[in-house]
Order: C-alpha cells, then structure tokens, then sequence
C-alpha cells in the first residue's frame, strides 16, 4: 500500500485519476486508501465553478472508475465528508471515518441533488427510507449516527488515515462484488410506493415551491424502481433542470451570503480583520420577558455564565423555573450531554457589576431603556460592553448617557432568541470596532449569522418591513381582503402572510410604538393621512376594538379561543372593512395576486435600496442575509436583493414609477440608486458593492 498526496482543489479530481490509476498499474500496490489533506476529507464540489464549464475529469466517471478497481479502495475520512466529497466515499469499496467527521448529502440547500450517483448509490446503502430523510432534508450526520445507519464500516479516535491503511491490507485479495453499491439492490419497505407519495406531499408542504427536494424524491423513486443505469439517467436529467435553475443559482448566492457577512466592515474602514474581540466568559441580560429568557439560553449554551435580572419579582420567579427547563430543553435539541452555562437569577442590578458584557433586554421603551442604561454605567465596571436587544432605537442616545459611548451597541435578537439564527448588530457613530468585533464573535459562538448594519429607525429588517406593511393595509383599503393577501405571500414561499403574522406577533406591538410616533391615539383625527403621508388607520381600528392577534383569539383572522393557533377568516373582519371603506368613500376593487406581489416586495425592496444608498448596510447579502434568516424570506429565492436583480432592476423601477403615479399610492418613489443601477445597464448583484463605493465618491449617491 502506498501513499499518494492529491494536491489543490482545483486539481482533486485529476489528482484522484492519476493516482488511481497509478495504483493500478503498480503491483506492488495491494489496496488504495484515498484521503484529505489537513484532516479534512472533502467538503464537496467547488460551488464556485458552477457558474462557469467545468474543466478537468467528470465526477461520475471518476467514482465509476474507483469502484470498478479490483483492488480494495477504502475512503479514510476526516473532517467532513460533504456532498460530492460523500459521493466520492460512496464508491469505495470500505469507508472508515474519525468519530469528529461530519457526513451528509446537502445538495437540496444549494438547489441541486447528489448528482454523482449519491442518490443511486445511497439507498442501496442504507435502505429507501433513511436515504430520502438524509437527501430531502440535507442534514448533516455525525460519524457515529453515519456507523448507525451502515454509511460507515469503522470509526475510529485515533488516526482514521492509518487505520484505513491496516483495514485495506486486512482485506486485500477477498472478492469486491457485495461492495460495489451500484451492483446491489435498493432495500425498500413493502409499501414502497405509499412511502414514497407520503415523502412527496411533506417535502411539497415543506419546501414552498422549492425545486430540489421534489426532484430529490423523484431521483430516490427511481433508485427504488429501476436498474442502477435507468436510476443514474434519471439523476442526470433531474440535476440538469435543476442545475439551470434561477432557484440553484439563489441557494448557492445564499451560501455565500452567510459567509460574506461575516467579514463585515464599517464605513470608518474598520472591519473584521483589522478589529480585535474581546472573548466573553461572564455576561448579563437585564429583562427577563421573552426576548430576554431566549437570550440567557443563547449565551448559557456557549458556555458563558449569565447573570439574569429581573426586578419585576413576579416575572422573575417564572423566569427562574422556565428558563432552566428551555435550556435544558434546547441543550437536548442539539444533543449537548449537559447544557454547558451557569445561570444565576437575581432581582438586583447591582449583580452585574463583575461581568463582561451586558445585554439589556427590557421593555421597548426609550425612557425605560435610558433610565437602565444609566444605571449599568454606574454599576458596571470600566471597559464593560452595554448591548441593547432593541428592535429599532437609537443605540446612539443610549451610548450618550453612558461614560463609554465607544462600548455601546446594539444586538437585536428575533423572537425566539435561542432558535432564530439572525442576530442584528447595530453600530452606531460612535461604537468602536472592538464593540462591533466583539459582539459579531458572540453572535457566531452562539451559531447565529450576525450582519452588522448601521444606526437607524427599524435598522435594516424592521426598516424594511414597514413600507411592505403600509402596502398590505393599503391593499385591503382599496378591496383585497387579509386571505387575498396572505395567499399571495405565502405562494410567493413566504411560512406565513404578513397579516397571519401580525396575528402571531400582536397587533398591539406596532399600535405601541404608532402611539409613541403620535400616528395614531387620543387627540388625533382619524383620516388617512398622517403628518403628511398616506396612512391607513385600519390596524389601530382593529387594536381599539380588542382585535390584538392570537393572544385574543381575535385579530385579522378568528381562532378557537385566546392562544389559538389555527386562523379561520372571519366575517367581522370583512363588515369591519366594508363599513371602513364606506366610510372613507373608497370603493373596493379587485385586486390580482400580482398587484399584492409588485406593491408589498417592490416596497421592501425599494427600501432596500435607499438603506443600500444611506450605508446602513454594507451590501445586498447583508440584506438578503437579514432577510433569509430573520423574516421568513424564502431561501430558494436567494433574498429581497438578490430577488430585484432576477426580476430585473428595470422591471422593478417601472413598476414603483407605475405605482408611485397612481394618486391614492404616493409611498413608492423609487430610490436614486436604483435608478443609478438601471442607468448603468443594471450591473448582477455581485457587483452592487462596487458600484455603490464608486458612486459614493463620485458624489452621485
Ligand atoms: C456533479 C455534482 C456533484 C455534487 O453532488 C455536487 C456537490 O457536491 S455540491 C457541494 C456540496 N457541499 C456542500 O454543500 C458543503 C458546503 N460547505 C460547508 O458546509 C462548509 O463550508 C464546511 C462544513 C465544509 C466547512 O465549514 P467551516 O469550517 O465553517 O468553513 P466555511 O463554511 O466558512 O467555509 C470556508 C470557506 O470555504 C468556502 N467553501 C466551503 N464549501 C465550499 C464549496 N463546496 N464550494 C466552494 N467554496 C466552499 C466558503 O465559501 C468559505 O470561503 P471564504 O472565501 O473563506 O469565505
């Protein structure tokens, strides 16, 4: 057995063909073992040489050929066996792992499936029912779930290279024929075909309009019911739909998305590698409502110590019993032995004086929030970080009343705080990068993508949001009803309408903050126009009269009680509208899927644009990241941004100037850099970035 180095990426596969051919011709060489450089055996095909012709030998011949060796081939993997990387394995004859390598097919994330004969070779495997679980769903396994499930023949703790090494020679000169899974048949239950209907209609459930996860059930269909070379045709043809699919093209900009993010920068020019962290080991959250429990269980999961403080003695007696019982619960979610942080309940402020860092996590109220932040600067010792979960204030006023504005930021957290993936993290002009650095690092250590995004009413998400719903009450102003708008949305691929939504987060929240804006309240007319803009007072109409969402049982939609979940549509709501529109002499006309679809994402994205030209965020995968993992956007769709430029810029402008001119809908005017971007021939969103620093020193933006 003799050892050959592959060497570079871009070079594996011919690497992979010359030494196994090599191999062959050698015959001193018994046996092949094929494994990574740097502990890590494959992470899968280069998404990147997607977008352009593939040079160099193809996958599926290559593995073809390993399996067809008649010497024994075994894969020693370590690190991660991911994709094609796992696809490669699969033609061995053995693979032996170390119990930290991770496997997994995730094509159906990057809008594809495993198209060097993963999906044939798979189930020949391991049996129908557990492949369709691992290639629908994309997930992940740990070496010793892969032993499970037979992937694997060995796992080892110590060098998983050598012990491949004495496993091939062990077993060199038995016969090959029972390990060459494209020669086996595929293990099905009975009742194969109802099995297989039952996964099609969960994953169509499921996945929105998502492409890949039905093409992943027909290719597994077709390694149930047909030969192995009849199975592969079909693997090709379905990976060649999906491969020219705008939906590939979205998942695999949103990978990339998520890891753009991470190198965040600031316009100061600081960024993340030229800004050092600080690593936190003692924190505090102040506010144990919901956002502040999901928040202790976040940092407690991390291995950080959390001082949690309520002064409410109520709330933090019921905070001391559920939270515990949720970390245990989350801590079993991600199979932790023992949920790793230590918690420690307190009704005094003064307890938080030795920590690290701060996260204050009170009621959204600006006195509220400034009456704390004062009181931490003068507890705290110098040099601690203060960090505010609010959802949009300024983070700036907050870092005024403290004696170290250069250690404030914001970490505004999603509901709920320990399962939602976005973390945003807000700067304001005078927070420093080591503040940002720090906070964008705690925000990986508890597996969140956090986007660092500038100081502004709303930051980037809620920003957003709230042109798109002003749209949504126009339109039931003007005749759609909550349902018409709802299913639009969700068609579009969003989990819920933005009207079910507001049902589950309470319609009082956004009736709150209006109030405090002095949009709506006591003394103030009731017309439909506010400090000169359009503005429809349906919501608060719906708040007045005790319509506050699920919590009511009442709200857009009619449930079962107060707490229910399923939304039926109710005539109340469709009189309420009648009568409002009466009132107000419009008169209701039929509104299209389509109209719902151009005015609620059009003025999402519009304000997209204008955040893009404030700087408030760095680039489109900044928004499109936001958007993904906090608001429900649907990935196959890439992100708001990444969305216009599939549309088209130009489209997406001439439909806001079509709006923005009808008299009843003002609000759309369409952001200068959108019509700097179509001026310039509408450059793909890659380049956005570019074009937006150009355009800033040029003055243009
Ligand atoms: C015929 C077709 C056959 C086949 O069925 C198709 C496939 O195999 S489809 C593929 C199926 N495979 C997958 O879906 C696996 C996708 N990858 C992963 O899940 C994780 O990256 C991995 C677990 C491997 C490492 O996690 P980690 O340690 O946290 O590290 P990280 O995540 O931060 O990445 C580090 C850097 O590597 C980059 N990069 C990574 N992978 C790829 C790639 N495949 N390509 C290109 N680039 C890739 C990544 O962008 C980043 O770059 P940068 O410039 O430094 O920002």
């Amino acid at each position: 057995c003799t050892r050959y180095v592959l060497v570079k990426n871009t070079s594996v596969r011919q690497g992979i063909v010359d030494a196994v051919q090599r191999a062959l011709k050698d015959p001193k060489v018994t046996s092949v073992v094929i494994c990574g450089q740097n502990g890590k055996f494959c992470g899968g095909a280069d998404i990147r040489e997607f977008a352009g012709p593939m040079s160099g030998p193809p996958l599926v011949p290559m593995i073809h050929a390993i399996e067809a060796v008649d010497k024994p081939v075994a894969a020693a993997i370590e690190g991660v066996a991911l994709g094609g990387g796992l696809e490669l394995a699969l033609g061995c004859h053995y693979r032996i792992a170390h119990s930290k390598a991770v496997l997994g097919l995730p094509e159906v994330t990057l809008g594809l499936l495993p198209g060097a004969g993963g999906s044939q070779r798979l189930p020949r495997l391991i049996g129908l029912t557990a492949a369709l679980d691992l290639i629908t769903t994309g997930r992940h396994v740990s070496a010793a779930e892969a032993l499970k499930l037979g992937i694997l023949d060995q796992v080892t703790d110590n060098n998983a290279v050598d012990l491949a090494v004495e496993f091939v020679r062990s077993v060199a000169g038995q016969p090959l024929d029972s390990r060459r899974l494209s020669t086996l048949p595929c293990p099905c239950p009975p009742d194969v075909d109802s099995l297989l209907d039952k996964v099609m209609s969960k994953v169509r459930q499921r996945s929105r309009g998502a492409l890949a996860p039905v093409a992943c059930v027909q290719a597994l269909r077709a390694a149930a019911s047909l030969p192995y070379a009849q199975g592969m045709e079909k693997e090709r043809e379905l990976m060649a739909t999906l491969f020219n699919s705008g939906q590939a093209r979205a998942l695999q900009y949103a990978f990339f998305s998520q890891r753009v993010v991470g190198k965040w920068s600031l316009p100061s020019g600081a960024s993340w590698d030229n800004s050092t962290a600080r690593t936190i080991s003692k924190a505090a959250v102040i506010g144990l409502g919901t956002m502040g429990r999901g928040i202790v269980v976040a940092l407690a999961l991390t291995g950080i110590s959390v001082v949690a403080v309520e002064t409410q003695e109520k709330q933090l007696a019921e905070a001391s019993r559920v939270v515990p019982a949720m970390l245990q619960r989350e801590a079993g979610r991600r199979r932790l032995a023992t949920p790793p942080g230590v918690i420690s309940f307190s009704s005094n402020l003064q307890d938080v004086s030795e920590v690290e860092l701060v996260i204050e996590a009170v009621f959204e109220d600006m006195s509220l929030k400034l009456q704390v932040f004062k009181h931490l600067a003068s507890v705290c010792r110098p040099g601690t970080l203060l960090c505010s979960n609010t959802s949009g204030l300024d983070i700036d006023q907050l870092a005024a009343v403290t004696q170290s504005p250069g250690l404030v930021v914001g970490m505004h957290f999603f509901a709920p705080a320990h399962v939602m993936k976005l973390l945003e993290v807000v700067y304001g002009p005078r927070s420093s990068p080591e503040a940002v650095a720090t906070a964008m690092q705690l925000g990986k250590r508890m597996g969140k993508v956090g986007v660092a995004v500038g100081n502004c009413p709303g930051f980037v998400g809620n920003r957003m949001l709230k042109p798109y719903l002003e749209q949504a009450n126009f339109l039931l102003e003007e005749g759609a009803t909550p349902q018409q708008v709802d299913e639009a949305l969700e068609e579009f691929g969003f989990p819920m309408g933005v009207f079910r939504m507001s049902d589950l987060s309470g319609l009082d929240v956004g009736w709150r903050i209006r109030k405090e804006a002095g949009l709506t309240g006591p003394g103030v007319e009731s017309t439909r126009t506010r400090q000169g803009r359009r503005y429809s007072p349906l919501p608060d109409q719906m708040c007045e009269a005790g319509r506050l969402g699920q919590k009511t049982g009442k709200g857009w939609y009619q449930y079962d009680g107060p707490g229910g979940r399923v939304a039926r549509s109710d005539p109340w709501v469709d009189i309420f509208l009648e009568t409002y529109r009466a009132e107000h002499g419009l008169v209701a006309r039929s509104i299209t899927p389509e109209e719902i679809l151009e005015r609620c994402l059009y003025a999402l994205i519009n304000e997209g644009f204008n955040i893009l030209q404030d700087a408030v965020a760095a680039g489109p995968e900044d928004i499109d990241a936001i958007y993904v993992f906090g608001y429900g956007w649907p990935r196959h769709r890439g992100g708001p941004m990444f969305h216009a430029g599939q549309v088209g810029l130009g489209r997406i402008l001439e439909r806001l100037n079509h709006h923005h001119s009808h008299p009843d809908v003002p609000h759309l005017k369409p952001s200068t850099l959108l019509r700097r971007l179509v001026a310039a021939g509408s450059p793909p969103v890659q380049k956005w970035r570019e074009f937006i620093n150009k355009e800033r020193v040029h003055s243009q933006l």
